[in-house]
């Protein structure tokens, strides 16, 4: 199978060495608000590897190890001869100071929070900084005694050297965590880094990635036809219209009624995003088809792996049929457009070295035996910045704001084997609860509200003064920025009791409505 080439962008990155930091995430995050573009790459990349993709600067994050354990993550000092700027937070300021000849220890004063540090000498990161300042730390170790040829920027109760900086090296390090907001002069610091520092020019924008994407999309494809999974998503109708605004009419989107959708959705497709663009759609009925290969399977992995199979087995008997229609006989559709976005691919286990959580079914569930190549302009996206790439496209603001539904649809929503009447009955929950929320005019204040169906749950209760024995549904309401982690949203109780009183009174199998009140971590967003 093939991917593109990476990386998906002209700028040069700013590379974040992950350290298994808890926020090696945020950090590129931080850096792509400063405009600079960014990302993430696992600490086991040798020193090689990094620079052969061009950095523009480095970044050493965070991590959970001591560096002067046995087997702890290492930094080679040849990292810091290479004359890329290079800025290290926590253990990646620690493993710096370590490789360059400085000392670290175990300090015996844990700092965890909000902590005050003294800035001696502003320098060039800590510039504009107060004397005394409160920054997030979250450390058990200190740098004790700073490398030769560095500066000691700042102090703290707990970490005789809290920053330094080698300008004439470009080499700075700061002990706590500026990527995060208790850190109030944190994006500060990284700005200063970025733009003094390194001397990048904050010009990643939403409109550079169009131009620079289109060009990206026109040399890949060349006068191929291309198809492309359109879900009418924000992803896939971004993803659609940046391919279609670089190869025009050699593009016809597939749409898959695979019968694991939500009420009107297939309607909506055509009505929005058709109507807005005048792309070539095809819509494939393949209800029966993903019933009959979801038949008796209850494992969330296993299904979400049928799904991403019967994806791809779906779009390549549309592609034969694209290349019929336009009697093109004997030519084949080499490239399949999807709108995956950067946290799919770091979830699936396929980005950074990170944990395979669950198999998304455009990257980890792909079957294979795939004959595609895959064209994935937003893979490296967060989706508030394919949002804003959208705007910049013009796709229309109901589509650009519409709330992300996962493509395994409610197949990974009913928490059992899916049959045809768990998802009537699912089907009946979900369009109550959304229809509720939107009344209530919650729609922008939620990222998205899953409803999940307990099918293997039963519980008893009293309706019409008989005994029922029917199934749990869950309401699911989370906030988020960017779907990698989040919080239950507090929805209000009026709410909350219309949706529970009309999802029991109007679907027959349903007899008790709960709420899901877990943030992420340690709940995924989805049940399954
Ligand atoms: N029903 C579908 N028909 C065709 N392609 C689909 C369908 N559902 C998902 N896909 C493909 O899988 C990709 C990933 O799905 P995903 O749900 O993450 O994105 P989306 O639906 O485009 O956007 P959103 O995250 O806002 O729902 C889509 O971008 C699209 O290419
Ligand atoms: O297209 C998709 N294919 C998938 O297989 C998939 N799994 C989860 N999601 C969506 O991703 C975001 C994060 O979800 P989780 O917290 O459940 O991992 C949430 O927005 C989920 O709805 C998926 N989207
Ligand atoms: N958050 C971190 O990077 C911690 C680094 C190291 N594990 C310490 O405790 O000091
Ligand atoms: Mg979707």
């Amino acid at each position: 199978m093939s991917q593109p080439p990476e990386p998906a962008t002209a700028h040069r990155p700013v590379l974040v060495v992950d350290f298994g930091a808890q926020y090696a995430q945020l950090i590129a995050r931080r850096v792509r608000e400063a405009n600079v573009y960014s990302e993430i790459v696992p600490h086991t990349a040798s020193v090689e590897d990094l620079l052969a993709k061009d950095p523009a600067a480095i970044i050493l994050s965070g991590g959970p190890s001591s560096v002067y354990a046995t087997g702890a993550p290492f930094v080679g000092p040849e990292l810091f001869e290479a004359g890329v700027p290079v800025l290290g937070i926590c253990y990646g300021f620690q493993a710096m100071a370590q490789a360059l000849g400085g000392t670290v220890a175990q300090t015996g004063q844990r700092e965890y929070g909000g902590t005050a540090v003294e800035v001696t000498e502003a320098g060039t990161v800590l510039d504009g900084s107060p004397e005394q300042q409160t920054v997030w730390m979250s450390h058990g170790d200190a740098v004790h005694a700073a490398p030769p040829g560095f500066e000691v920027l700042a102090t703290s109760a707990g970490s005789p050297v809290a920053a330094f900086e080698d300008p004439e090296r470009r080499l700075y390090g700061v002990q706590w965590h500026p990527e995060v907001k208790h850190s109030p002069l944190g994006q500060k610091a990284l700005e200063n880094f970025l733009y003094r520092g390194a001397g990048l020019t904050p010009d990643w924008n939403a409109g550079n990635v169009v131009a620079e994407q289109v060009e990206r999309i026109r040399a890949q494809v060349g006068d191929a036809r291309v198809i492309c999974g359109l879900s009418g998503g924000v992803d896939s109708s971004v993803a659609a219209a940046l391919v279609q605004r670089a190869v025009g009419d050699q593009l016809t989107c597939v749409f898959v009624d695979h019968g694991l959708l939500r009420a009107g959705e297939a309607e909506q497709v055509e009505q929005d995003f058709v109507a807005a663009t005048g792309v070539q759609l095809k819509v494939v009925d393949a209800r029966e088809r993903f019933l009959h290969a979801l038949h008796g399977v209850s494992d969330p992995e296993t299904k979400r792996k049928i799904i991403g199979r019967e994806f791809i087995r779906v779009f390549e008997d549309a592609a034969r049929e694209v290349v019929e229609d336009a009697g093109a006989h004997g030519e084949t559709v080499r490239f399949l457009v999807q709108g995956t976005l950067y946290p799919d691919v770091v979830e699936s286990g396929g980005g950074e070295g990170a944990a395979n959580i669950k198999s998304h079914h455009n990257v980890g569930g792909l079957p294979d035996d795939l004959q595609f190549e895959l064209v994935e302009p937003l893979r490296t996206l967060f989706k508030d910045e394919v949002r804003a790439v959208g705007l910049e496209l013009g796709v229309p603001e109901g589509i650009v704001w519409r709330q992300p539904f996962p493509g395994p649809g409610l197949g990974i929503r009913i928490v059992g084997a899916v049959t045809a009447e768990r998802l009537e009955t699912l089907r009946a929950a979900d369009a109550i609860a959304r229809e509720e929320l939107t009344r209530a005019g919650l729609d922008r204040e939620i990222w998205q509200c899953p409803v999940v169906l307990l099918a293997d749950v039963r519980s008893v209760g009293v309706q019409g003064d008989g005994r029922t024995y029917g199934h749990p549904i869950v309401l699911r309401p989370v906030s988020s920025e960017d779907a990698m982690t989040a919080d239950w949203t507090r929805l209000p109780y009026d709410v909350l009791q219309v949706i529970s009183t009309r999802i029991t009174n109007e679907v027959p199998e349903v007899n008790r409505v709960v709420l899901d009140v877990t943030s992420k971590p340690p709940g995924t967003i989805e049940w399954e």
